[in-house]
């Protein structure tokens, strides 16, 4: 397969036009949808093509409300390290799409896979955890394409969830994911457009 300036430049825009997602509206995704967004992450890399990666559908109104109040109690004790003015900014900052976003997933990682017998991670146990978060990349460009938004969360408790969702004791979670469609479209981070954090550039230093 080889790939042509139409190829890179829709691949560009994709890249350009994914956000991480809070605003969602409430119209359902169709099943033919969902089944292309969980196909997607089968072309995932991962560490030794262990593919540790696990993934609960949480449909349940009970346990996404359990979500969203642990969501705000990590909130409230990781805002306290801010002050003055920053406490403000962190105050209106809206940090997850739990309330609103039709599809849901809860992310996990095996802690120690039987697929892949260990190759690559012996001295970096952590390729485990880096492989999931490719995974969830590869959906998130995906769920752009369908012209969707995803929205990962992380403030809140990993071993409250694990214990709410009642998941086998190998599994570590890793993000809670929100997609849905959005409210609106941007090509610039809502964290950026918030002054909360500007956009650096990558640089790459040589040696
Ligand atoms: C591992 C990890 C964890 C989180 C995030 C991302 C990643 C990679 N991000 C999204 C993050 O704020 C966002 O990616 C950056 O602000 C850049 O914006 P765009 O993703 O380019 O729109 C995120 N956003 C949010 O609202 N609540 C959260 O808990 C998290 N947690």
């Amino acid at each position: 397969m080889q790939f042509d300036q139409t190829h890179r430049d829709a691949l560009t825009e994709v890249l350009r036009w994914r956000r991480d997602v809070r605003h969602f509206r409430p119209d359902p995704i169709s099943e033919a949808v969902v089944a292309r967004l969980r196909a997607v992450m089968d072309m995932a890399p991962s560490v030794g093509n262990a593919r540790p990666w696990r993934v609960l559908r949480v449909e349940s109104p009970e346990i996404r409300a359990a979500v969203l109040a642990n969501f705000e109690a990590a909130r409230a004790e990781a805002g306290a390290v801010y002050a003055d003015d920053q406490a403000a900014a962190y105050a209106k900052l809206k940090l997850q799409g739990i309330d609103q976003a039709p599809l849901q997933l809860a992310v996990f990682t095996h802690r120690d896979p039987q697929a892949g017998h260990g190759l690559g991670r012996a001295t970096m146990p952590v390729t485990l955890q880096q492989s999931t978060a490719m995974a969830i990349h590869t959906l998130w460009l995906a769920a752009r394409a369908e012209n969707l938004g995803l929205g990962m969360v992380s403030v809140l408790d990993p071993r409250a969830i694990e214990r709410l969702l009642g998941t086998p004791p190998e599994w570590e979670f890793t993000a809670w994911l929100c997609i849905g469609t959005p409210e609106f479209t941007d090509d610039t981070p809502l964290l950026h457009r918030a002054g909360w954090q500007a956009n650096l550039a990558t640089e790459w230093e040589t040696r």
